[in-house]
Formats: structure tokens, C-alpha cells, sequence
């Protein structure tokens, strides 16, 4: 498959870490996969196969020590190249932590949390077309437009996890990188948000690499 059919191509990645001089930890090594438009691709492997590494270096935390990395047919494990992109990258790119919903701002509301990205990244032009997109983001992950005001801290675990995922599709990613996103929810919940990531790939054609870490 040519890198530009694929939103993410990993080729022949490897990552090494030098846990001290004598010893090298193969952490991934020699891993090739691709994944498409609107596809819902699941990194599986036992505990300690590099998993989260390849997730990481997928995400620029770490430079790739072999292989390449392409994002929408362009190469982003050159570390040069990948600061040149940083912004485009970030917004194209995002990412839904176990926790992430632990994560949001506790003294930010659930407007300014979801309005923080679109802000930095100029994607509402204005007041009102801000406030319409926050109205039609917080429906999309079924919340109620009234819990707006509210802080991370009044809301259900459920309910904040579905805050992080409005504010991850509002900058429309290409790519959505998911590590649990449900771990850490009660198990009726759970089913609740494995539903909702499929009415939205099913919806908008999201692509989705979920993995555990
Ligand atoms: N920063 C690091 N320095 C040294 N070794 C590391 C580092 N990060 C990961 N490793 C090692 O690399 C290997 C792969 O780890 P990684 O966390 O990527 O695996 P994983 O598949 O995500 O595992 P798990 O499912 O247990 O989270 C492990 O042996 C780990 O100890």
C-alpha cells in the first residue's frame, strides 16, 4: 500500500532504551502496520510488548530510533520535520486518555474546556459561532447543554470522559489515539461510551488506533 493511502503508515518502527550501559531494552522492534480512513484499528499484544511505546512515538514523545512514521503520507519520525509540523500534528492528531477525563481542569467549566482548543487553534470565528459549536459538540457525546456551566468536579466520571471526547473531536481529528478510554468507568458505563466511539466513526468516518497500555 502507498504511505498516502493510509491516514497512519508505521513502517519497520524500532525503539530502543538504554537502560544503562551494558543494557539496551528492544522495546519495539522492527513493528510495520497501517491504518486507514475510518478504520477502528486495536494494538494488542502481552503486557511489555510496546504497546504504549509505539503509541508514543506514534504521538512525537519519543524519536523513532529506526523506521519511519508517516501521517497522511507525510513523514513525522524525523525530529525535524516533526517540530516543523508540531501544530498541525497536535490538532490532526489527538489523543483520549484512560484518565483523560480525570485530567480536565477542575477550575475550568465544561464551556471553557471544550472552547480552549477551538480558541487556540482559531476553528470558531467568533462568539456565537463558538458557542454553536460547543452546543452541537456537547450533543453529539450526549450531554445536556445545561451542564455547560458545570465543573469537572459536578459531573459523573461518565459524563467527563464524554467532555474529553467533545473537546478531542472538535478540532475533527484525523486520527483519534485512545488508550482505554473506558478502564476506568463502572462497567455499565462502559458500553455507553463503546457505543457512542462507534455512532461517531459510523457518523463522521473518525479513525480510531485504540491500544492498551
Ligand atoms: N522509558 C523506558 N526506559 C526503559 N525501558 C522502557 C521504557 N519504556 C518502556 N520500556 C520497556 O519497554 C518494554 C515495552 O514497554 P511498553 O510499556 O511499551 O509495553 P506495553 O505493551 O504497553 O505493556 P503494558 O501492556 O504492560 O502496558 C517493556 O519491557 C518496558 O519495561
Amino acid at each position: 500500500m502507498n504511505a498516502s493511502d493510509s491516514i497512519l503508515d508505521v513502517r519497520k518502527l524500532k525503539q530502543y532504551f538504554h537502560v544503562n550501559k551494558n543494557l539496551t531494552m528492544k522495546a519495539v522492534d522492527d513493528v510495520s502496520f497501517q491504518i486507514k480512513k475510518g478504520e477502528i484499528f486495536g494494538l494488542v499484544g502481552e503486557t511489555g510488548s510496546g504497546k504504549s511505546t509505539i503509541a508514543r512515538t506514534i504521538m512525537g514523545i519519543y524519536p523513532a530510533v529506526e523506521g519511519e512514521i508517516y501521517f497522511k503520507g507525510e513523514m513525522i519520525s524525523n525530529q525535524r520535520i516533526f517540530r516543523q509540523n508540531k501544530k498541525k500534528v497536535r490538532r490532526n492528531m489527538q489523543t483520549i486518555f484512560q484518565d483523560s477525563a480525570a485530567a480536565l481542569n477542575p477550575r475550568m467549566t465544561i464551556e471553557q474546556i471544550i472552547a480552549e482548543p477551538l480558541r487556540i487553534h482559531r476553528l470558531a470565528s467568533g462568539k456565537k459561532e463558538l458557542q454553536e459549536k460547543i452546543d452541537r459538540l456537547l450533543l453529539e457525546v450526549g450531554l445536556d447543554s445545561s451542564l455547560k456551566s458545570k465543573y469537572p468536579g459536578e459531573i459523573s466520571g461518565g459524563q467527563r470522559q464524554r467532555v474529553a471526547i467533545a473537546r478531542c473531536i472538535g478540532m475533527d481529528p484525523d486520527l483519534i489515539i485512545a488508550d482505554e478510554p473506558i478502564a476506568s468507568l463502572d462497567i455499565s458505563i462502559q458500553a455507553q461510551i463503546v457505543t457512542l466511539f462507534q455512532d461517531l466513526q459510523r457518523k463522521y468516518g473518525f479513525t480510531f488506533l485504540f491500544y492498551r497500555a
